[in-house]
């Protein structure tokens, strides 16, 4: 079975745009654990844009005392403030993402053979503390051997790729498929753990979690979303009842 963790980055989000503190994170991971999810994924960016420092420290307490059935996995770039508190909560999971300046949202993975300056001390740090490490990486040979050299425990394969081939038709998608299918059988062969992300959706998950090896897939933007329309009949409803009297 493939592990889900909700990224709930996008519920802080709208709660950014007005400050505050609806909708709550908390309240958010509350309703995804109780509905069976087995891990939650946070992504806090340096601008806090969404998930908040606070927000990683809320969500650690909360998740305490289930972490024997949730994961917790905490995502971003291998900045030096990030990686203490990382150290410091000791959450199941970090996996670094590399960043661009001016990004909307991850753009690609770590480039083979670049930045080892900068993840090789990050990942013995975490691995020292028993963090398990996973790098975002394209779904390419190249940088699954980048990531078996670096010695991390699993690579995240960047999805947008086959999310856009599979938008375009089903086919493509399923061509855009075979080339993760071979990549996986290849990280699995050099004895890394596989997780994957971006843009998966309902639509295109089904044939995703099909991928051999999967351990895990993190979800956040199209979950998010959708949870607002399967909730939104319901909730205007509940307007309704009382503008009505
Ligand atoms: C690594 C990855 O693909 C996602 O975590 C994505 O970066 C989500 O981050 P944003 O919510 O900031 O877009
Ligand atoms: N690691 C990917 C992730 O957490 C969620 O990505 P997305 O579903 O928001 O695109």
């Amino acid at each position: 079975m493939v592990s889900l963790s909700v990224n709930v980055n996008k519920v802080a989000t709208v709660r950014n745009s007005r400050g505050g503190a609806v909708p709550s994170v908390v309240k958010a991971v509350e309703v995804c654990v109780a509905a069976g999810v087995p891990g939650i994924t946070v992504h806090p960016r340096a601008d806090e844009r969404h998930i908040t420092a606070q927000d990683v420290l809320d969500i650690h307490a909360w998740l305490a005392p289930q972490r024997e059935r949730v994961e917790y996995n905490i995502e971003g770039d291998p900045r030096p403030d990030l990686i203490e508190r990382v150290v410091e909560l000791r959450p199941d999971q970090c996996t670094l993402v590399p960043v661009r300046p001016g990004e909307i949202t991850s753009e690609a993975g770590w480039i083979p053979q670049r930045d080892r300056e900068l993840l090789s001390p990050a990942i013995a740090r975490l691995q020292a503390v028993g963090v398990r490490v996973s790098l975002f990486v394209e779904a390419e040979r190249a940088a699954i051997d980048w990531a078996a050299e670096l010695g991390v425990e699993r690579v995240e394969l960047y999805t947008e790729p086959y999310a856009r081939a599979y938008e375009t038709s089903e086919d493509e998608g399923k061509r855009s498929f075979e080339r993760y299918v071979a990549v996986a059988e290849h990280a699995h062969a050099q004895g890394l753990g596989i997780n994957a992300g971006h843009d998966l959706d309902l639509d295109n998950l089904g044939l995703f979690v099909t991928l051999p090896h999967l351990d895990e897939v993190s979800i956040g933007h199209a979950l998010i979303s959708r949870a607002l329309f399967v909730g939104l009949d319901t909730v205007v409803r509940e307007y309704l009842a009382l503008c009505q009297g």
